[in-house]
């Protein structure tokens, strides 16, 4: 059976890993960076709201592997993905990469280095440490894979390799209008809750700040739409309020991440929405969008 590697043993990861380990795949759960781990299989304990689950995961280091002859799933944050990409050139071959992280663009820095199979999911769940280092998992519906670069032939298989009932995937032969919904999504959460240091819930508490909301979600639209997305303004409206409700009372990972002094993934977010505007000749036309993603990433780097 082919070997998966995970890279990233952060909630997302971690929890894949376990989930794929208990349904007796082979799996390692790879660290890129840190030096500091060593081999061994671990425990990794995580709830869903249904039951309780732990899973001895096999944990490693990326650079103790020269060659990762198996699919390469990215758990990562997207920032380190131009450094991730320098690291996993020669060592993939043509093993698909793909993508498990939110944002806009974060394939880039692997498009760049010609990798020749690249794949991007939307993530439809939640995964969040709890005090006692366990994982509180909440998955929401199967997540969508697609292929940005390569083979699409290849795309069941791939999907088949990561899909189980604990933790569902599918395939997806139309990913980008599915990655805009979702950015756009983020765009407004990982913005406006941590610069109003408060929980997602507040778009459907408060009709001011979804307000505000409905202006980022129509500029980000505009690019969209000039990307060859389009999507309509209700029906992400509709998302982000759905979100909203589902994680009332939850802090988006920018507002934990700027608490933690963390860096965050807002240049894949607003920030990348308005670097495609300025580059289409839009600047103009996304000033809420790039004034929160400066304000959050200047909130970011004060607090580090
Ligand atoms: N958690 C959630 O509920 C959801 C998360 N997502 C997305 O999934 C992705 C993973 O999120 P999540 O698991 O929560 O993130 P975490 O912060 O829990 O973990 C991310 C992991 O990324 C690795 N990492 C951090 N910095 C770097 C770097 N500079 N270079 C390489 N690797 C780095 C670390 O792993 P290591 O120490 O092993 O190197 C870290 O544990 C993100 O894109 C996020 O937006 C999307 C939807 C929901
Ligand atoms: C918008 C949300 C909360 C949906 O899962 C998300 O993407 C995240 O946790 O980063």
């Amino acid at each position: 059976m082919e070997t998966s590697f995970i890279i990233g043993a952060g909630a997302i990861g971690q929890v894949l890993a376990a989930v794929l380990t208990l349904h007796g795949r082979n799996v390692v759960l790879l660290r890129g960076s840190t030096t500091r781990q060593e081999s061994a299989v671990q425990p990794v304990r995580f709830t869903t709201p249904e039951s309780e689950y732990q899973a001895g995961v096999r944990f490693d280091l990326l650079e103790r592997y020269p060659v990762l002859d198996g699919p390469v799933i990215l758990t990562s944050k997207s920032f380190g993905n131009a450094g991730l990409a320098r690291q996993l050139q020669n060592k993939t071959g043509h093993s698909p990469v793909l993508l498990l992280q939110n944002g806009l663009d974060v394939e880039q820095p692997f498009i760049d280095l010609a990798f020749p199979a690249v794949y991007r999911c939307v993530l439809f769940a939640t995964s969040q440490f709890a005090d006692d280092g366990s994982l509180r998992f909440k998955p929401v519906s199967a997540s969508p894979i697609g292929v940005v670069q390569g083979d699409a032939d290849a795309l069941p298989r791939l999907v088949e390799h990561i899909n189980t009932p604990l933790f569902p995937f599918c395939a997806e032969t139309d990913i980008q209008p599915v990655i805009w919904k979702k950015a756009i999504a983020n765009c407004v959460f990982n913005s406006i809750c941590p610069l109003l240091e408060t929980d997602n819930g507040i778009f459907h508490r408060d009709a001011e700040v979804m307000g505000l909301a409905r202006q980022v979600i129509g500029e980000c639209l505009e690019v969209a739409k000039r990307k060859g997305v389009v999507l309509q303004q209700d029906a992400v409206e509709e998302s982000v309020l759905m979100i909203s409700r589902m994680s009332d009372g939850q802090l988006i990972s920018t507002y934990q991440d700027i608490l933690s002094k963390r860096p965050t993934e807002i240049d894949t977010l607003n920030l990348a929405v308005a670097r495609m505007a300025q580059e289409m000749g839009l600047a103009d036309a996304v000033p809420q969008t790039r004034l929160l993603g400066a304000l959050t990433k200047m909130k970011s780097n004060i607090n580090r």
